[in-house]
């Protein structure tokens, strides 16, 4: 499945758009399953869709939430996604999934159990709803990190390491495998310094070890890509 790039004005815009499609996908899915699997993910973008999702009717008792990739921290640390996530919106602690990082030894454990805890509440072939995903400047997305082995890992999550990135823990992260099994991945991607790897991947040039976000294509689901102008 080729990437949906959809162009808007600022990263407000950007937000305002994920959060109507959000909404609409919860919508659907709760009306037809009974219940909407998303997957939240991190950085300065989703801030601001968690931002508008907080002031609108979701039942988030039928939402079960959990995290493309997160950092190796408390949820408590303010580099946690999932701490961000539960700063802003109400989510419910019965289906809210934050990485499991204070019951865990080190990443790795972390990552298997983080595994575990997804196939015990999606069955053991997991389908999200919604896949939120960033671009970093490299062209990183959740943490699959250029030249790293997470990019051919063949379970469904996994550990992986940052390289320099502040701050510099190990990161667990969803893989390619459950990325591409969702049935809508949406990024949200604003800022200039991320326009050279935009142009890359819209023109579908260079390799998964080079440009992860090329490793994203849904089986079967939707790939769709906000973009604010200065990232267009
Ligand atoms: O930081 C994270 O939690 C994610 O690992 C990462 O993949 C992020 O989505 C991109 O780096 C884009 O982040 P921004 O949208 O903040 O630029």
């Amino acid at each position: 499945m080729q990437p949906t790039f959809l162009p808007l004005p600022d990263p407000n815009a950007v937000a305002s758009d994920a959060a109507a499609r959000f909404l609409a996908l919860a919508e659907a899915a709760i009306a037809e399953r009974g219940r909407f699997v998303v997957a939240l993910a991190g950085g300065s973008t989703p801030e601001r869709l968690y931002k508008i999702l907080a002031t609108r009717e979701l039942d988030w008792t039928k939402i079960l939430v959990f995290f493309s990739d997160d950092r190796f921290l408390s949820p408590a640390s303010r580099f946690s996604n999932a701490g961000l996530a539960l700063r802003l919106l109400p989510l419910n602690p019965k289906t809210t999934y934050p990485v499991p990082a204070e019951t865990s030894l080190d990443a790795a454990e972390c990552a298997t159990q983080y595994e575990r805890e997804l196939l015990a509440a999606l069955g053991s072939e997991p389908r999200f709803d919604l896949v939120l995903l960033g671009m970093g400047e490299d062209g990183h997305t959740a943490s699959l990190f250029p030249g790293k082995t997470a990019l051919s890992a063949t379970s469904w999550v996994t550990h992986s390491t940052p390289g320099v990135l502040p701050p510099p823990v190990d990161r667990i992260t969803f893989t390619f495998p459950l990325i591409n099994a969702a049935r809508n991945v949406l990024f949200l991607v604003t800022g200039a310094n991320k326009k050279a790897k935009v142009a890359l991947w819209k023109a579908n040039s260079g390799s998964v070890s080079t440009l992860p976000v090329l490793g994203v294509a849904p089986t079967d689901g939707t790939l769709t890509v906000l973009l604010d102008e200065a990232a267009s």
